[in-house]
């Protein structure tokens, strides 16, 4: 892929943490609509890698473009404005509240939020948290509480709070952690058909799902990209076997 035709290129960045560091050289190429994962051994970078493109941590060299235009400098704020969105490891509901009452917060949050509570107003309003609540699979859920969801279930209303937004890429931080296979599954499948809509890029450890999902593989190692490429050719290669599948990784699969 050239650089002119990604959605978000990162050119070789670097993030340091008072000295050490965490992030080297990593240049990322990802176009509009693909879904990439990003995997590699506990400590590689993966999670700075999220946060240097969502602003949530500076670069000290480097730089990140999307949609054409420099965004390393901006704040995490005006990133998100940008159509960057980010969904951390620690889901952010609002447990005391519904399904349904989370996601009327989660759309009237959206950037455009005078065209929004006008939106409100109307009856298209309600047939679009049905359809994010379906979309997520918590069609029957509206009416419980958030505290009243499983693990699973919370996981997928901050995905819905996330879609709200409309974001044209999001970044997902193992999203499947503590799930159950069936959960896991079920979120493989909504993946699958987020992508192509919506840019994808979800940190796994989860190989099994990582096979589900995966169009392009991005393998991070020591702050460094170590490799890319479909699952065949980055279960095949022998730095990847050896810095991370052939050494615990693949057990999570
Ligand atoms: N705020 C910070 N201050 C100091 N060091 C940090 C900070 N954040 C991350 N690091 C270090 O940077 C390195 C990369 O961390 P990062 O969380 O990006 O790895 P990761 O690949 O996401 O790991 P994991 O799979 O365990 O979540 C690690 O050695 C980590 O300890």
């Amino acid at each position: 892929m050239t650089k002119a035709s990604a959605q978000l290129v990162v050119d070789k960045a670097k993030v340091s943490f008072s000295g050490f560091v965490a992030v080297s050289d990593l240049t990322l190429r990802v176009a509009q609509g693909e879904l990439r994962c990003l995997i590699g051994p506990n400590g590689a970078g993966k999670t700075t890698a999220l946060d240097l493109i969502c602003g949530k941590t500076r670069l000290a060299a480097g730089e990140v473009y999307f949609q054409d235009k420099p965004i390393h400098r901006l704040s995490e704020h005006a990133i998100a404005r940008t159509g960057i969105g980010r969904k951390f490891q620690v889901p952010s509901v609002f447990r005391d509240l519904s399904v349904r009452d989370n996601l009327q917060i989660g759309r009237s949050a959206s950037p455009g939020v005078l065209s929004n509570l006008f939106r409100f107003r109307q009856s298209r309003d309600k047939a679009d948290i049905e359809r994010l609540a379906e979309l997520v699979g918590l069609e029957d859920e509206l009416g419980t509480p958030a505290a009243h969801l499983s693990h699973g279930q919370t996981q997928w209303l901050e995905i819905a709070l996330i879609l709200a937004q409309n974001p044209l890429l999001i970044l997902m931080d193992e999203p499947t952690a503590g799930m159950t296979q069936q959960e896991t599954k079920k979120t493989a499948d909504l993946f699958c058909r987020l992508r192509g809509k919506h840019t994808l890029i979800v940190v796994e450890h989860d190989m099994g799902f990582v096979r589900d999902i995966a169009q392009t593989i991005s393998v991070m190692h020591q702050g460094k990209l170590l490799a890319e490429g479909r699952i065949s050719e980055i279960e095949s290669n022998q730095a990847v076997r050896d810095a991370y599948l052939g050494s615990g990784g693949i057990g999570h699969a």
